[in-house]
């Protein structure tokens, strides 16, 4: 297992937004955290990569305990956070942006390489690299904050509403990417309001409620469940 968090509860102040939630990733799998607004989907995420800290319960990560590490020393470990909003450096070139990515020893040592395989995945960054972040479309800046995760080199790669506000074709591209990364054995975990597209792509899903899951399963099942159904699915 590469990412198993057990029975965590999570609160801003005294305020409990997450309940008693697990959620596992395989490797190489791809699982969408599903929910309506405000069900503490963005949440979990920060609470991985430790944005925010748990209460009870445990976070592993390749069998380590990671509960108690800060943020940088999670992301040397192997897990890149993407967050919402496609947050880029904005007067930072696009190349600028992608070195940015790769700070730690071990993702510097593979610059290049890594730099290389990006561009392979995302030809418009090679041929906008020398381009300020700020002027690419929203679509460019989104495969841009991918692209920036991608370069730390790691094996659980977060993305937190990645589709938000792209046009059908740019989410066709991006769903397409997030299948070639996966296939390179690059686990992904994220979040996604659009219950039918989510499910057309991830393996498995997880369904929070006012911060508990309430369902979770393969993707094939959950399309099926009755309660999927009438509440996300409209149908
Ligand atoms: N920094 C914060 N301080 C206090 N409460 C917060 C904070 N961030 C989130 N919350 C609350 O925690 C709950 C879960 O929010 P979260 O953003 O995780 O939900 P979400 O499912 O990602 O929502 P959305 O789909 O709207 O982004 C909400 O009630 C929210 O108001």
């Amino acid at each position: 297992m590469l990412l198993d968090i057990k029975n965590i509860d999570v609160l801003y102040d005294d305020f409990q937004v997450i309940w008693d939630v697990s959620i596992n990733v395989d490797n190489g799998e791809m699982v969408a955290l599903l929910g309506p607004n405000g069900s503490g989907k963005s949440t979990i995420l920060n609470t991985i990569s430790n944005l925010v800290s748990h209460k009870n319960g445990s976070i592993h990560f390749k069998n380590n305990l990671i509960s108690e590490i800060p943020t940088f020393k999670r992301t040397e470990l192997g897990i890149s956070h993407v967050l919402e909003r496609r947050r880029v450096f904005p007067y930072l070139t696009v190349m600028q942006n992608l070195i940015l990515g790769a700070w730690h020893p071990k993702a510097k040592e593979e610059l290049s390489g890594s730099l290389s395989k990006v561009y392979k995945i995302f030809p418009k960054l090679e041929s906008r690299s020398s381009q300020l972040a700020h002027t690419m479309s929203g679509g460019e800046q989104q495969m841009l904050a991918i692209a920036r995760g991608l370069m730390g080199l790691p094996k659980l790669l977060m993305v937190d509403e990645p589709f938000l506000g792209l046009s059908p074709l740019v989410v066709k591209d991006l769903i397409k990417i997030f299948k070639n990364v996966v296939s390179e054995g690059i686990s992904i975990l994220f979040v996604e309001q659009n219950v039918r597209l989510a499910l057309s792509m991830a393996d498995r899903g997880y369904v929070l409620e006012s911060g508990r899951l309430v369902i979770s399963g393969k993707s094939n099942e959950l399309i099926n469940n009755e309660k999927v159904k009438k509440v996300f699915l409209g149908s």
